[in-house]
């Protein structure tokens, strides 16, 4: 197998998982994650720490870093950051988002898709914290989908900095318009909207629920093939409570993926 030598950029919560469960705990035996970058002053002193601690070499200059054999970058990072470095990667290198809501700027977005196109290299979307991609992409193939509704219900102070001790919705439109209101919170609805009938098409509800403990997504499908609902009740990331625990596993599969020779799924 060819090992595949991963390029990192973010070091949060997920990139800090990426770490420990790619290059501590080997859960995948031909990733290796190789380098990171941070183009910040602010990081320039943590990233010598973080290159000892998890045996990769760290970069300040994102043209030093994809001068690397890194075969993918992954980024852990925001929505600015994935915009501010995808083109530049993309000519260079295979690229998994996490910050999806990256995709929601049209004139970005056909950017890298073009670019993409143009350089042979592959953007993937992993899941992240839902699931049901699978289902909703096989039934466009089966006479096409009516309508795609995304329930989101986290615990409120995950939504919002005012104090609410009731439940309360505090927002119903297009995912185009949650992913501008919510930008750490609606990635998913995002990778719906690419996977289904656009953003403007999926409809989103965010729900901020004092009751709950759990980030939880609720999807409804309906469409020419029938029916489907999924609901995923997430627990948070201890590290950050915003972002669900299975989002890094969800990387984790989508590498494992480019690992398998057998593809499950669609
Ligand atoms: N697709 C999906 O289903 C999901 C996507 N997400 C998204 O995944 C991303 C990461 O989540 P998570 O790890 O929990 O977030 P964190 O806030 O824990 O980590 C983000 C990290 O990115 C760093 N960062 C910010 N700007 C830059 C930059 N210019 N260069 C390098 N690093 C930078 C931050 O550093 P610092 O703090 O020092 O500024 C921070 O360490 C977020 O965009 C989040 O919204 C989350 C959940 C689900
Ligand atoms: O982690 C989650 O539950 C979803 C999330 O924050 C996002 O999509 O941005």
């Amino acid at each position: 197998m060819i090992p595949i030598r991963i390029g990192l950029i973010g070091k949060g919560n997920l990139g800090l998982f990426l770490l420990r469960k790619i290059n501590i705990e080997k859960l995948l035996p031909n990733c290796k994650i190789i380098a990171m970058l941070d183009e910040r002053e602010k990081a320039k002193d943590e990233l010598p720490v973080l290159a000892e601690k998890y045996d990769c070499k760290v970069f300040q200059d994102i043209h030093t870093f994809l001068q690397t054999d890194i075969d993918i970058v992954v980024e852990c990072a925001t929505i600015d950051t994935a915009k501010l470095y995808a083109l530049e990667v993309i000519k260079k290198k295979d690229l998994m988002l996490i910050s999806i809501g990256a995709y929601a700027d049209s004139a970005f977005a056909d950017l890298l898709n073009v670019s993409a196109q143009e350089s042979g290299h592959r953007v993937y979307l992993p899941s992240g914290a839902i699931g049901g991609l699978d289902a909703l992409k096989a039934a466009k193939f089966a006479g096409g989908v009516e309508s795609v509704t995304l329930t989101t219900r986290k615990p409120a102070n995950s939504l919002s900095d005012e104090i609410i001790t009731e439940k309360k919705i505090l927002f119903e439109g297009s995912a185009l318009d949650a992913i501008k209101l919510f930008p750490k919170n609606a990635n998913v609805a995002i990778v719906l909207s690419l996977a289904g009938i656009g953003m403007e098409r999926t409809s989103v509800r965010i729900i901020a629920d004092p009751s709950v403990t759990q980030n939880i997504h609720h999807i409804e499908v309906v469409g020419a093939f029938g029916e489907f609902a999924m609901m995923i009740k997430n627990n948070p990331s201890p590290d950050n409570p915003k972002t669900s625990y299975i989002t890094g596993a969800s990387i984790l599969a989508a590498l494992a993926n480019l690992e398998n020779s057998v593809a499950i799924g669609t």
